[in-house]
């Protein structure tokens, strides 16, 4: 039998429709009062399907906002020297607000150099190193989409989030890391838990905000839940169940919500507000770029 759902669902794709929405207005007034119409290019290496559906997706909702998309799809065997060349150009061209450069880059470039060569005010993920430490000492900086998204959801659920305990499973320099970051901005109790992590368990049952970015299907289980726990699920894991392929969280979501307080699903949830983030931190580039007031309530 399915447990019974008692944590309040976080609607993570309406949220990221209002995202896009404030964006969109924000846009339609910058070209009527300035003529300016913020831009923003995606660079992929190789043909990743995953990757190229995000891409798609991505370029879609930079036009439906009125911005304009450029996409660059380079050949899996692209030369490092290439795809520097190419973020060099994109570097310079003042049409151009916002670079993405999708991730995983095939095995032999270096993503580190090549997130590097991106100009810090068009890195709209927030993975260029003068954003990392700009973040981590608390100055104004690029903001990584993913945790962007995840703070927006918590701040609108919980209002304040000063003193809660928060638990973030995963220590990447995408997520995890700047998720962590984000949350001791706002004054939360962090504690960061990964692969040597002694009885997660026990730690997960600390936190009143507990954020899962595993890249594991389903290991967060109820048992691991506070009571009444908001949690927020990152994790994207195509399984395959009963001969079919499904979409899964890092989150065992029924056991899980049968304990929380809030929860997000997968799909529906984180992923829709990242790709909503990145829209508006492209238009926050855009304003920033040409001196401009920037969005209110887009940025952390
Ligand atoms: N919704 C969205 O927009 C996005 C979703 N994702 C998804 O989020 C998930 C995480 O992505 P990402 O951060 O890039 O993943 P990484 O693989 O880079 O990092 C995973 C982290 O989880 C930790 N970990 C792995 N196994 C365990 C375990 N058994 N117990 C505790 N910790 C563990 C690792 O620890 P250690 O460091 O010790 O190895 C590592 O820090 C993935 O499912 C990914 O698909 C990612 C980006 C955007
Ligand atoms: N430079 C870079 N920046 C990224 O932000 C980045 C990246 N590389 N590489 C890959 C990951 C992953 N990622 C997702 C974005 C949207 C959804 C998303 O919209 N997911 C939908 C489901 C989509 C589906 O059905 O596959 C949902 O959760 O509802 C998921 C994952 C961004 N990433």
């Amino acid at each position: 039998m399915a447990a019974e759902t008692k944590a309040k669902v976080i609607d993570g794709k309406a949220f990221a429709e209002k995202v896009r929405e404030q964006v969109a207005a924000h846009v339609a007034r910058l070209q009527a009062e300035n003529g300016l119409t913020p831009g923003l290019a995606v660079v992929l290496v190789g043909e990743d399907p995953a990757s190229a559906v995000y891409v798609k997706n991505k370029g879609i909702q930079t036009k439906a906002s009125g911005m304009n998309s450029y996409e660059h799809k380079l050949a899996a065997d692209t030369s490092e020297a290439d795809l520097l060349a190419l973020i060099d150009r994109l570097n310079a061209d003042p049409s151009v607000h916002g670079i993405l450069v999708q991730l995983p880059l095939p095995d032999h470039l270096n993503s580190e150099l090549v997130i590097n060569r991106i100009d810090p005010a068009k890195d709209v993920d927030g993975f260029h190193i003068s954003n990392v430490g700009l973040l981590g000492t608390g100055q104004k900086s690029m903001v990584p989409c993913t945790p962007l998204g995840c703070l927006m959801m918590l701040r609108d659920h919980h209002g304040k989030l000063a003193g809660l305990n928060a638990v973030v499973v995963g220590r990447s320099n995408i997520v995890g890391k700047p998720m962590a970051q984000l949350l001791l901005g706002d004054s939360c109790t962090v504690t960061i838990a990964h692969s040597r992590t002694k009885d997660l368990a026990e730690v997960c049952r600390g936190a009143d905000i507990l954020v899962a970015a595993v890249g594991r299907p389903e290991m967060i289980t109820g048992d691991m839940v506070k009571p009444g726990a908001t949690v927020i699920d990152v994790g994207i894991n195509r399984i395959e169940r009963d001969g079919k392929a499904k979409l899964v969280g890092d989150v065992h979501y029924e056991s899980a919500a049968a304990v929380a307080g809030a929860i997000t699903p997968v799909p529906g949830g984180v992923g829709p507000m990242t790709i909503a983030c990145l829209l508006a931190n492209t238009l926050t580039a855009a304003c920033r770029a040409n001196g401009l007031a920037e969005p209110e309530g887009l940025t952390a």
